[in-house]
C-alpha cells in the first residue's frame, strides 16, 4: 500500500523539500526502491526499451503496462505508484478512460501521459473520475518520430513560452503533477515557480521539486552511451540498496543533479 499521497508531495513542495522518483518494473525492485524511501515509483513505458529491447517506447501496450504495474504494486512498501499510459492509448478521452482504468485496477495510484494543450479535456475527465494525472512535457519520447530524435526541447523563446502556457493550462485542467524531460534548467525553474503542483525533472536542472531517473541507468547497467542527465550511483556504493539510498539522499540534499547533468 502507498503511504505517500499527492497531499504529501504538495506539502513537500510548499516546504521546499525535494522528493525522489525512480522507475521500477517488477516486485523485487519495487520492494528495494520503496524501502529506500523513494517517494514515487514510476512504472515507465521505458520498459519497452530497458526490458523489451526496442529502440523506442512505441511498441508498449496497455496490457504490458498493467502486467508490470501489478508486479510493482505487490512489491511496494509505501511509495506512490505512477504508471505511464503507453503510446496511442489516450488518443481520445474515452480511450484514455479505459486505458487509465486498466492501470488503476492493476494497482497504480495515478497515471502519466505525454503532451500539451490537446490533453486538457482528457486530464479534466480523468481527474473528475478520481484518477490523478501527471502531464509529461518537453522531450516526450512517444513523439520521437515527430521530434526527430531525443533532443532538448524549449530552447527558443517561442517553444519555451508554449511549454510554460501548456504547464499552466494542464495544471488548471486538473493535472496533479507536471514532469519536464530534457529542458533548459532556467526554463524548468521558471515553470516550477509558476505552478502550485509539484514538478518532477529529468535533464531539467536542479530547481524542480523532484527528480526522476530510470533505475537501470543510475545502476550503470543500461548498455550504450547514457544521456547527459544520468549519473551512475553504483560508482560510489557497494550494493544496489546503497546506490538507491545514495540517489535518494543526493536528490533530497539538492546535490544531484549537478550542473553537468543538465542543459543550458
Ligand atoms: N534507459 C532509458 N533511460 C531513459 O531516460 C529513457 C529511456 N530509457 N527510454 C525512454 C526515454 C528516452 N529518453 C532519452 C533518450 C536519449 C536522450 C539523449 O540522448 N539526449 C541527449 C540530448 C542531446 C541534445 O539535444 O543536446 C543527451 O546528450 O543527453 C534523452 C532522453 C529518456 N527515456
Ligand atoms: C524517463 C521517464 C520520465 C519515463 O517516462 C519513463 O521511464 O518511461
Ligand atoms: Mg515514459
Amino acid at each position: 500500500m502507498s503511504n505517500i499521497t499527492l497531499h504529501t508531495l504538495s506539502s513537500m513542495k510548499q516546504a521546499g523539500e525535494k522528493f525522489a522518483v525512480l522507475t521500477a518494473y517488477d516486485a523485487c525492485f519495487s520492494h528495494l526502491v520503496s524501502s529506500a524511501g523513494t517517494e514515487v515509483i514510476l512504472v515507465g513505458d521505458s520498459l519497452g526499451m530497458v526490458l523489451q529491447g526496442n529502440d523506442s517506447t512505441l511498441p508498449v501496450t496497455v496490457e504490458e503496462m498493467a502486467y508490470h504495474t501489478q508486479a510493482v504494486a505487490k512489491g511496494n512498501q509505501g511509495s506512490l505508484i505512477m504508471a505511464d499510459l503507453p503510446f496511442m492509448s489516450y488518443s481520445t478521452p474515452e480511450q484514455a478512460m479505459d486505458s487509465a482504468a486498466a492501470l488503476m485496477q492493476a494497482g497504480a495510484n495515478m497515471v502519466k501521459l505525454e503532451g500539451g494543450a490537446w490533453l486538457a479535456d482528457t486530464i479534466s475527465m480523468l481527474a473528475e473520475r478520481g484518477i490523478p494525472v501527471c502531464a509529461h512535457l518537453g522531450l516526450t519520447p512517444q513523439t520521437v518520430n515527430k521530434l526527430g530524435g531525443y533532443r532538448v526541447q524549449g530552447r527558443d523563446q517561442e517553444t519555451a513560452q508554449q511549454m510554460i502556457n501548456d504547464a499552466v493550462l494542464l495544471q488548471d485542467a486538473g493535472a496533479s503533477i507536471i514532469l519536464l524531460e530534457c529542458v533548459p534548467a532556467i526554463l524548468a525553474k521558471e515553470i516550477t515557480l509558476a505552478l502550485d503542483v509539484p514538478v518532477i525533472g529529468i535533464g531539467a536542472g536542479a530547481d524542480t521539486d523532484a527528480q526522476v531517473l530510470v533505475l537501470h541507468d543510475m545502476l550503470g547497467i543500461t548498455p550504450g552511451r547514457s544521456p547527459k542527465f544520468v549519473k551512475n550511483f553504483m560508482a560510489d556504493a557497494d550494493s544496489i540498496e546503497a546506490a538507491v539510498q545514495l540517489y535518494v539522499a543526493e536528490v533530497k540534499a539538492g546535490t544531484f543533479p549537478a550542473q553537468e547533468h543538465g542543459f543550458a
